[in-house]
């Protein structure tokens, strides 16, 4: 694999809370590279937006902690206006909810051009007339001449989100943050967003971060995919292995809520509860292991780690080596666990 564009090295991103700081992200390390788009899955709550605001330095009162590797910046430390000169730029990011990401009282061609002219002073008004409308016509807007005039209010939810993307692709960004950007839309333009994201990616060469819970949209979109569970990641591999042989007990129960009409499951295995508050949340020994709590607690590790169980393939705990779904049958365990 080529050299990674963006490197995350032990994240830990902590909010206060009264009087103590809590990490929502816990010694997280990742990388990225180009032409590729690595998924961030998991439940609500489990650390997703919190990694991709530290990586796009958006928290003002957290405190960070570890390395955030861009070029020649280190962005867990950089100086604000070396941040700004990057964000919008070289680094942009895709919010879920486009109306929110969207100026109400302004035409759409002048919000991306406003983009255009923050990070190049030097294009005149005409030029950055004309690309706007390139980029409206890149993302698929029907007829971009029109846009250009209107509101985002008098567009679709799915053309408002193609809006947010041309905002975010203006500038040509080497890395790209997509933060659940499909949960707003319906299936259809789900499915149309999600391929004009993985056009981007060989059209840009960026590296992309996409945020999400649907295992679906991942399917369809990621190269690798890493899965978080309470602040730190518990799985990572490329979508192949991961969906083809998940090993986590969590990375198996998010799979299995997933209905699978091939293997026609008369039920779905899923591991009950949710992740639970940052105050609350276990900091010694396996974070998963209230939720397994059949699983014999000498399965798992007293410091969990991420171990290399192939190439690519990290898993965090021992525990996936005893871990069965309890309501299985014997016969039915051996079809499951791989
Ligand atoms: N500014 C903040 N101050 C205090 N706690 C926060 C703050 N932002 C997030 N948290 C907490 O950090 C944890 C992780 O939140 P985060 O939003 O990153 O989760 P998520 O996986 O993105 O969830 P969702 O999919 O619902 O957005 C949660 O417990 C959340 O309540």
């Amino acid at each position: 694999m080529n050299k990674a564009l963006l490197e995350i090295k032990n994240l830990k991103t902590s909010f206060r809370i009264k009087d103590n700081y809590y990490a929502a992200v816990d010694d997280v390390s990742l990388s990225v590279h180009k032409n590729e788009v690595l998924a961030i899955v998991g439940e609500s709550g489990c650390g997703k937006s919190a990694l991709a605001f530290s990586i796009m330095g958006l928290h003002n009162r957290a405190k960070i902690e570890g390395n955030i590797l861009y070029k020649d910046h280190d962005i867990a430390a950089i100086k604000p206006g070396d941040l700004n000169k990057l964000r919008g730029n070289e680094m942009a990011m895709i919010f879920q909810d486009p109306l929110t990401a969207l100026n109400p009282l302004m035409v759409i061609g002048d919000q991306i051009s406003e983009t255009l002219l923050l990070h190049n002073k030097k294009l005149s008004k005409n030029r950055r007339k004309e690309k706007v409308i390139e980029l409206l016509d890149k993302v698929g807007i029907p007829n971009p001449k029109r846009t250009y005039n209107q509101f985002p209010h008098e567009l679709s939810g799915g053309m408002r989100q193609r809006v947010v993307i041309a905002t975010a692709i203006a500038n040509e960004p080497e890395i790209l943050i997509a933060d659940e950007p499909t949960t707003a839309l319906d299936v259809t333009i789900q499915s149309q967003i999600l391929d004009l994201i993985n056009d981007l990616k060989e059209d840009m060469q960026a590296g992309i971060i996409l945020i999400t819970h649907d295992l679906g949209v991942v399917a369809e979109t990621a190269d690798r995919i890493a899965v978080m569970y309470a602040g730190q990641i518990v799985e990572i591999a490329d979508v192949d292995t991961l969906f083809g042989n998940p090993l986590h007990p969590y990375t198996r129960s998010l799979l299995n809520s997933v209905p699978n009409t091939a293997t026609k499951q008369s039920k779905l295995h899923v591991i009950q509860g949710i992740v639970p508050s940052l105050q609350n949340l276990p900091r010694q020994g396996c974070r998963f292991s209230p939720r397994i709590p059949w699983v014999d607690s000498a399965a798992h590790e007293e410091h969990p780690d991420l171990h290399e169980v192939d190439p690519g393939h990290f898993v965090r705990c021992t525990c996936y080596r005893y871990f069965n779904f309890p309501e299985l049958s014997k016969e039915d365990q051996r079809h499951v666990v791989s």
